[in-house]
């Protein structure tokens, strides 16, 4: 058996920067067309130069004859200039803004405390029709982890969205079935991502019988009923969702350590692994409007003419790949994989 897609694209990616941006890179320009690149560097992506630069580099790390275009994105900061954001939307040197709340996950330091201070950026990105890309989870310490998405959606997006109806939002990573609740009750100008682990595993599969570092990522994944919820999105064709892969690589010794990082390595085998998600839902006439269709359809994009080909054939992966930072694993689904990308 097999199936032809058009070629994916990946609309939420860390490709990483330095020693790490060689190894990594290769292993999404395998499968993926094009990919939303995360600004989260150290120091961050704030500048039409920093974009530019920072795509060179991934440019530069991709094998010969790749065919893989980076999307950039900025990261926003209190002190984003709302002149020269909209300047470098008009140069055509991004496709979307990032939006940490400061503290909410890896490298967000730099990000937004004070939703008021970029109150003005935000109203030019939407005069200009820039998509904001969100990072949804609250950072009170009072909120406990696993609620911190949904008082997002409850304290943060759904006054702003009130506030700037106009301003186009990709709710990033969704991992509940509030957020799934939410965008399907949104009538424009809201779609989000979801990621392949998040589709794959509940919070079970990281803490019960041992607790498994490489399955820690942000948002954290939830109990089952929520991974029930983003599997009925991700295969309902519903144009509103399509795939992130959040594919965000740390080094072992930064994973498997007394305090790890968060982030999940998916980047290498995500198609294989989504060919199989979509086949137990009985869903893979929907694998292709997820993966290639939705996502050029909400940030205006073309999508891709070339295609790739998925065989149920047993694939093979390694454990790890080795990057010069270290040795990066990929994420394990916990079952054998079924699907292979034909080369
Ligand atoms: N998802 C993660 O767990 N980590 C991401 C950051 C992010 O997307 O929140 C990273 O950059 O490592
Ligand atoms: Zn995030
Ligand atoms: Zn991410």
């Amino acid at each position: 058996m097999h199936i032809t897609l058009r070629r994916p694209d990946d609309w939420h990616l860390h490709l990483r920067d330095g020693a790490m941006l060689q190894g990594i890179v290769p292993e999404s320009a395998r499968d993926f067309a094009r990919a939303i690149i995360m600004p989260n560097l150290v120091p961050p992506v704030v500048t039409g130069a920093d974009a530019a630069a920072y795509r060179d580099r991934i440019v530069a790390a991709l094998p010969p004859g790749a065919d893989f275009t980076p999307l950039m994105t900025l990261y926003l900061t209190e002190g984003t200039d709302p002149d020269d954001l909209a300047e470098t939307a008009r140069s055509g040197m991004i496709t979307a803004v990032k939006l940490y709340p400061a503290g909410a996950t890896t490298n967000s330091d730099s990000g937004v405390r004070d939703i008021e201070k970029v109150m003005p950026v935000l109203e030019r990105m939407a005069e200009v029709g820039l998509p904001l890309c969100v990072h949804g989870e609250v950072t009170d310490p009072e909120v406990d982890i696993f609620d911190r998405e949904a008082v997002f959606l409850e304290t943060v997006l759904d006054p702003l969205r009130a506030r700037l109806p106009e301003l186009k939002v990709t709710l990033e990573h969704v991992t509940t079935s509030d957020g799934v609740d939410y965008v399907r009750g949104a009538d424009t100008n809201l779609a989000c991502t979801i990621t392949t682990h998040h589709l794959i595993i509940d919070r079970n599969h990281m803490l019960v019988g041992g607790i498994r570092p490489h399955y820690y990522c942000l948002p954290i994944v939830k109990r089952a009923a929520h991974r029930t919820a983003l599997r009925q999105a991700a295969t309902s064709g519903d144009a509103r969702f399509f795939l992130g892969t959040d594919s965000a690589p740390h080094v072992d010794a930064a994973k498997e350590t007394g305090c790890g990082c968060a982030g999940v390595f998916s980047a290498s085998n995500t198609m294989p692994l989504l060919a199989q998600v979509f086949e137990q839902e009985g869903a893979l006439d929907q694998l292709e409007a997820f993966t290639s269709l939705n996502g050029p359809a909400w940030y205006g994009l073309a999508p891709n003419e070339s295609q790739i080909v998925l065989e149920k054939k047993p694939g093979n992966f390694p454990a790890r790949i080795e990057t010069g930072a270290g040795p990066v694993t990929l994420f394990d689904p916990g079952f054998d994989i079924e699907w292979r990308v034909r080369r």
